[in-house]
């Protein structure tokens, strides 16, 4: 089965084999520190072989509880914020319909703290049987904290004590303020790996449950990952895909190509796009380094974005995500009268054209000196979307490592906190603003 592979036929005017080869050798010590444990952050790698080790009594469990709250519930509220939302609504994005067809509605809160959103959600939710599903690794993060108040508050009104019922917390085993309030109230709780950080925890019971609960196969999911863990485990980059991908970057970026831009040509991605950038936003971008991670879908964006893509400043390289199989096969009627001039394309399906979408934006952008790398991706479907992740995840780690970085750490996040926890008066926060 053809899975996801790296296409580099646009790449080969901007870097040359040599380059490539040149860094070989950092690229296995690198792998090294991946696979021996011995680099940076190395007490986060449980995502390492997390999808082959994965306990199935887990996701019996994870599977049942899905069940019993797509039985019970018509809306499955998500709290959680970065790594703990993120990579679920990736998932769901990709693989569920985009047009309200899911019986179960999986929606996302203490994302944001917007009064706006709270007040439509809840107006949203008005007369729904509802359940929640509240995320956090430390338990303690403030967005989705509140969110959990106002919506427990909202659970217990309608609800009374069976509200308890409807509420599972997923987090870490023994850590944090969640934990507690499972603990005291007999809440159904999942646990985050103390080695998995966040973004990197899409495939723990952070993703797998919400997942479930909206339908998508969480067992194909985990097995696409599971076979990228094979199939990327080599430390020759020519044999490793994840590993060109990384060296790659990193060779584009030390010639100033400092920002990439992921593009789709599906607007499904959307989820994906954000994902990545936590992903790789969070892990590379610290100690001044980094290449920053922008995206784009496409044709929406050639029709905005497109033109600064083309024509403006050359500090940015392009990742197309191209899905092969033509999976849909809406097609363009024939029309006698022709007045859109369009019959030159009547029976073509829009696949197909989207494809020649794609070849065509490749090669303008090439020609206006962008450099392009595919990642051909064989289908969408769980399967190869866990594939995709995995991609991702490894070529994250090896990215960050060869530009000197601790992949697994994000302390540039703190600070804000602890300026909004002065400027909100938060007890033991002295005050400096
Ligand atoms: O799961 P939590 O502990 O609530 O963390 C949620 C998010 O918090 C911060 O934004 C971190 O920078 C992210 O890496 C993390 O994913």
């Amino acid at each position: 089965m053809g899975t996801v592979s790296l296409n580099d036929k646009y790449l080969n005017q901007f870097i040359e084999k040599d380059e490539v080869i040149a860094v070989q050798d950092f690229v296995k010590a690198a792998h090294r520190k991946i696979h021996e444990k011995s680099g940076a952050g190395a007490e986060y790698l449980g995502w390492l072989d997390w999808a082959t080790q994965l306990d199935k009594d887990e996701v019996s469990r994870i599977e049942e509880t899905a069940q019993k709250l797509r039985r019970e519930a018509e809306v499955l509220i998500v709290i959680g914020i970065g790594g703990s939302y993120l990579g679920a609504k990736a998932v769901q994005d990709l693989l569920c319909p985009s047009f309200g067809l899911n019986k179960m509605e999986v929606i996302y809160a203490g994302q944001n703290l917007s009064g706006r959103y709270m007040e439509e959600l809840l107006s949203f939710i008005e007369g729904k049987e509802v359940a929640l599903n509240v995320i956090s690794k430390s338990g303690t993060t403030t967005e989705p904290a509140i969110a959990f108040r106002v919506l427990r508050a909202w659970m217990y009104e309608k609800y009374g004590e069976q509200a308890a019922e409807r509420i599972i917390v997923t987090t870490d085993k023994t850590e944090g303020a969640l934990r507690k309030a499972a603990d005291a109230t007999g809440y159904t709780s999942f646990e985050i790996p103390p080695d998995i950080g966040g973004r990197y925890s899409v495939l723990t019971a952070v993703g797998l449950l919400p997942l479930a609960v909206a339908g998508v196969d969480i067992r194909a999911l985990v097995d696409g990952a599971a076979q990228a863990e094979k199939d990327l485990a080599s430390e020759d980059l020519f044999e490793n895909a994840a590993y060109l991908y990384a060296a790659y970057r990193q060779i584009l970026n030390a010639r100033g190509y400092s920002i990439e831009v992921l593009a789709s040509f599906e607007p499904a991605m959307s989820g994906i796009n954000e994902w990545w950038k936590q992903l790789f936003g969070e892990s590379e971008g610290k100690q001044g380094k980094g290449i920053f991670p922008a995206s784009v879908i496409y044709s929406t964006d050639l029709h905005s974005l497109g033109q600064y893509l083309q024509n403006g400043r050359r500090t940015l390289f392009e990742t197309m995500i191209s899905f092969k199989e033509e999976q849909y096969q809406s097609r363009i009627p024939f029309d006698q009268e022709n007045g859109d001039g369009l019959n030159y394309l009547a029976d073509k399906t829009l696949h197909e054209v989207n494809q020649q979408a794609m070849n065509a934006t490749a090669l303008a952008h090439v020609e206006g000196g962008v450099p392009v790398v595919t990642i051909e991706v064989e289908r969408v479907d769980a399967f190869h979307t866990g594939y995709l992740i995995y991609f991702f995840l490894k070529a994250c780690a090896m990215s960050a490592y060869l530009s000197g970085v601790n992949p697994f750490d994000q302390p540039g996040v703190e600070l804000y906190k602890q300026n909004m926890f002065e400027l909100l008066g938060k007890p033991g926060y002295e005050k400096k603003i």
